[in-house]
């Protein structure tokens, strides 16, 4: 098992005024897996994004990756890790608006020690060669997207968490982005775990989750996902 959670529960606020995010909930995901995690707003999806990939803490319960308990790392270990075996993309790209677009995806391979990731083929994989020596402000939002997605993958991390990754664009450039990530999940194997409001997008993942009330209410296995470009936006 590649990550595994086991009864992480989650509150923000104080003990006179607790929302309770996150309530017990068990969760587990092999290599190679596509999630996606639907539910109505406030029901605890991006709550649970952030504690699996250890950006926030639980308040109770376990995490292990590969059987390794991260809760028991040291912040400095957490943070190695963090840095070296998960990767982001959001909503916003956060690209560093002074680099060109392989330096970006560069700064990602850095954190890799091993440096055996082929940036080329990346960019090659993701049409985005031909735009190295660009800064983002010369790219539309779905090329600074692919981009996004290059840097996360330049470290080869073992899982993807994407929170809205489609959110700031329209659905033409939206479905040629999930597009890329079908191909990195069928390619290369990555583990892709996504938060989005786009209900249609659950139906090209391999296994969907609705949070609701901070718990997994459901939870499935897609037979025959549908690829990217027919997904139905609403
Ligand atoms: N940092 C925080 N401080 C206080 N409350 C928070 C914090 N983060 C989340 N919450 C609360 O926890 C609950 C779950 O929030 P979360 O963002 O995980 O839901 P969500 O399903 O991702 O919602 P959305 O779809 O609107 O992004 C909500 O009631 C939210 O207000």
């Amino acid at each position: 098992m590649l990550l595994q959670a086991k009864k992480i529960s989650k509150s923000f606020g104080n003990k006179y005024n607790a929302i309770q995010a996150l309530k017990e909930v068990d969760f587990a995901v092999e290599q190679g897996d596509f999630v996606v995690i639907l539910g109505a707003s406030g029901g605890g999806k991006t709550t649970l994004l952030n504690t699996l990939s250890t950006l926030e803490t639980v308040d109770s319960g376990e995490i292990y990756y590969e059987g390794r308990d991260v809760q028991a790392l040291s912040e400095k270990e957490k943070t190695d890790f963090r840095r070296k075996s998960i990767s982001f993309i959001f909503q916003q790209y956060h690209l560093v608006a002074e680099l060109t677009v392989l330096e970006n995806i560069k700064l990602g391979s850095y954190l890799n020690e091993t440096k055996t990731i082929d940036i080329l083929g990346l960019m090659k994989q993701l049409d985005i060669e031909n735009l190295k020596d660009k800064y983002p402000y010369e790219l539309s939002g779905g090329q600074q997207q692919r981009v996004a997605i290059a840097r996360a993958l330049a470290k080869n991390p073992k899982i993807l968490f994407c929170d809205e990754p489609t959110g700031a664009l329209d659905e033409k450039t939206g479905k040629s982005v999930l597009g890329y990530l079908e191909k990195i999940n069928a390619e290369n194997a990555t583990t892709i775990i996504m938060v989005t409001h786009t209900a249609g997008i659950g139906e090209m993942a391999k296994r969907v989750i609705r949070v609701n009330s901070g718990q997994i209410v459901e939870d499935k296995k897609n037979l025959s996902p549908i690829s990217a470009s027919e997904v139905y936006w609403g």
